[in-house]
């Protein structure tokens, strides 16, 4: 598995008297295949996980993966990390679902027929083979999530960082994405207010006002998040 790196960061959003701390000294080594993140709204998680592919810088500290940094080596690290958002639309970025899915291949120095042959078995792989030449705008929310983790998945990165993934979805396809991500050889960062995704998870980091409050298994971290929810 890849190893996370993360080093003394702190990070904040605005200037002067909108400037708000959302990381504070943040420090922690992850290799395990299943971690998650938890914690209250606002607490710093989608800026935690935006740091492991350099979509946030740290204003100090650093980030690396197997030793690369998300500041100074961006694109390579971009490669190697997958990163899916809560809202799939933010990820749909061609007209239709396979040219979407193909999207991520391009600059990967393929060629035309691997990239149709790796393209037609994501499609296959997350049942979306029908929708092929459909407009991607118009797949439901459930079938818009699966193309997002589609288009990611199918340039194969090592880690896979998912930020809240079944917040969109009914109970069959969040039970589908739990069983897609269960499947996957890849290192999985999952942020998550659905608690239960993160049974048989290796490690859970609970997230509090910019700090970890707890890092641990995930039921003895769940039961930190609830006794924190309760003060
Ligand atoms: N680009 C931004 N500009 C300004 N403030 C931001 C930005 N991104 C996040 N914030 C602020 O940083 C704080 C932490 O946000 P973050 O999204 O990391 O929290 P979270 O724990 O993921 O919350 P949630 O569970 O609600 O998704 C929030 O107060 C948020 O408003």
């Amino acid at each position: 598995m890849p190893e996370i790196r993360v080093e003394s960061v702190s990070h904040s959003f605005g200037d002067g008297s909108t400037r708000r701390q959302v990381l504070r000294d943040v420090s922690v080594r992850l290799a395990e295949p299943r971690i998650g993140i938890i914690g209250a709204n606002g607490s710093g998680k989608s800026t935690f996980v935006r740091l492991l592919n350099g979509l946030v810088q740290p204003d100090s500290g650093t980030v690396t993966i197997d030793g690369r940094d998300t500041v100074r080596d961006g694109p390579e690290v971009r490669r190697r990390v997958g990163f899916c958002f809560t809202d799939p639309d933010a990820q749909i970025v061609m007209p239709t679902v396979a040219e979407d899915i193909a999207f991520g291949l391009r600059r990967r120095g393929l060629s035309r027929a691997e990239r149709d042959e790796r393209t037609r078995r994501a499609l296959t792989a997350y049942g979306l083979e029908g929708h092929a030449d459909h407009p991607a705008h118009l797949l439901s929310g459930g079938q818009k999530q699966l193309l997002a983790l589609a288009s990611v998945l199918v340039t194969e990165p090592d880690l896979l960082v998912l930020d809240e993934p079944t917040t969109l979805l009914d109970l069959r396809n969040a039970a589908m994405v739990r069983r897609l991500v269960d499947d996957l050889p890849q290192q999985v960062v999952l942020v998550t207010h659905h608690l239960d995704l993160l049974d048989g998870f290796d490690r859970v980091l609970v997230f509090d006002d910019g700090r970890i409050a707890n890092d641990g298994k995930p039921t003895e971290a769940v039961a930190a998040y609830r006794e924190l929810a309760m003060r």
